[in-house]
């Protein structure tokens, strides 16, 4: 059975990059989707925006919907600090599983959380099953059509906190166009908006960070 597209990114890491080295992972992610196949991780334009809020908002608990291969996930555990964790949602076993070993080897395996499943089932485990107070990071970067109901989803279990910062992938390509009305019409969020570029492409799309008011 032929291999999928990200068995053939991990592979390429495992190959290329160095072993507990996060930079040397994701440098390694971006070349060879650079070069050889695209792939939807957020890049480095888009990584640094990532990076530059993650550093903002110095979360101590972290939730990422969308692990996919894990690039962002090793993005975000790299610059935690100790003690802090991330969170990371995953329902796809075989990109899980490819994740997983892609934060193993990034040796950020401590500071994160691959949680298997439905963001939708997750998110109203946090606080029980996870031990979760409130999150002071959120990363969205799954189905775009689920950006709003989990953003809701989030609120109703009481996981946001005066402060808390949701960063939003993808808001112009694909698009979520719904989650960007319901968010900036949301008194109860600040919005600013970060023009960039598709990941590995020459195309606009841009970031929507949102801090919650309380
Ligand atoms: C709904 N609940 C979920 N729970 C757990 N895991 C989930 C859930 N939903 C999805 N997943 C998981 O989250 C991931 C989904 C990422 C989706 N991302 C994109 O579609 C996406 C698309 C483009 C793109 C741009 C241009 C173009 F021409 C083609 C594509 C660019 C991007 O940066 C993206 O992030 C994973 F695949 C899925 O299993
Ligand atoms: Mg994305």
């Amino acid at each position: 059975m032929n291999q999928s597209k990200e068995q053939r990114i991990l592979n390429f890491v495992l190959q290329n990059a160095v072993r507990g080295d996060p930079c040397s992972v994701l440098d390694t992610i971006d070349k060879y989707c650079s070069q050889k196949e695209w792939a939807m991780n957020v890049g480095n334009e888009k990584g640094l925006i990532l990076d530059k809020t993650v550093e903002e908002a110095n979360p101590s608990v972290a939730l990422e919907l969308g692990t996919y291969c894990g690039y962002s996930a090793v993005r975000i555990a790299r610059l935690l600090k100790a003690g802090a964790h991330l969170l990371t949602v995953e329902f796809n076993p075989e990109f899980a599983a490819i994740a997983k070993q892609m934060i193993e080897f990034a040796g950020v395996q401590d500071k994160v959380k691959l949680l298997e499943g439905p963001s939708e089932e997750i998110i109203p485990q946090l606080k029980k099953k996870y031990e979760v107070d409130t999150l002071d990071f959120v990363f969205l970067d799954h189905w775009k059509d689920r950006y709003t109901p989990d953003t809701i989803l989030l609120q109703e279990c009481n996981l946001l906190r005066k402060g808390s910062v949701l960063l939003a992938d993808n808001v112009i390509v694909p698009g979520a166009p719904e989650f960007l009305n319901y968010i900036r019409n949301n008194p109860h969020f600040q919005c600013t908006n970060y023009p960039s570029r598709l990941e590995y492409m020459k195309v606009e799309d841009a970031m929507e960070k949102a801090v919650f008011l309380g």
